[in-house]
């Protein structure tokens, strides 16, 4: 490797994680670097979303190691969730609080520059102003979708994990993830994502791992 060569952000290795007696994951190991994608992908059952869930450090793997920036990664340590947006299956928003008002708070407390401006700009993005005083509970599945991924946009990040962030998005949604993408990358954002979507794949991940359960 070059003096010059970018060192990993993320490093995985030796990762391994059952469910009672069924092997998810086995042995996985890769590195992230700032600026680049990477696609895990894999039939259904596959292992994708354990394996982004393990990486989050939201699910304990049963051996390996998760680095981040070279120390190993713990989801509570405040440089790490400083750092990290997460998109995964899990989303809970608070029952009672506005689209506007979700992203607001988020770009707030991870101490977005301009939090108003912002939250303006990302909602005009996912087409989500119209449902911008909407609870949760009322928008559709596609909208609910758009919100978690407006949640990881709205405050700084080094490091971008989605789960599927392609679904229940309509053709133009998914036009604009291929380009958020692109442009995840090109600010120097190191993003993992699982997907279906060859398409999407192709336009923005520079690798892809397979996982095969
Ligand atoms: N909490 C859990 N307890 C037991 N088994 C689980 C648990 N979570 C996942 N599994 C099993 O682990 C395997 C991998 O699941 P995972 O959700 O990681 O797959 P995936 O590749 O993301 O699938 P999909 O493409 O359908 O989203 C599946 O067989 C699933 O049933």
């Amino acid at each position: 490797m070059s003096a010059t060569a970018p060192s990993a952000l993320l490093r995985v290795s030796g990762l391994h994680k059952s469910y009672s007696r069924l092997p998810v994951l086995n042995d996985v190991g890769f590195s992230l670097r700032a600026g680049e994608a990477v696609a895990v992908v894999g039939a259904n059952g596959s292992g994708k979303t354990t394996l982004l869930r393990c990486v989050a450090g939201v699910e304990e793997a049963d051996e390996g190691l998760v680095e981040f920036d070279g120390v190993p990664l713990r989801e509570s340590d405040p440089a790490v969730r400083a750092a990290m947006a997460c998109l995964l299956d899990d989303v809970d928003y608070f029952p009672d609080m506005s689209v506007v008002d979700h992203l607001t708070l988020y770009a707030w407390a991870h101490g977005a520059d301009d939090p108003d401006g912002l939250v303006a700009a990302t909602l005009r993005d996912l087409d989500l102003e119209g449902a911008a005083d909407q609870l949760p509970i009322t928008l559709s599945s596609g909208q609910r979708h758009r919100l978690g991924l407006a949640s990881c946009l709205v405050r700084p990040r080094r490091l971008l994990l989605l789960d599927e962030p392609e679904q229940r998005l309509d053709v133009t949604g998914r036009a604009w993830l291929a380009d958020q993408l692109q442009k995840e990358k090109a600010a120097g954002v190191a993003v993992l994502f699982t997907s279906h979507d060859r398409a999407l794949i192709d336009a923005a991940a520079d690798r892809t791992i397979e996982v095969a359960g």
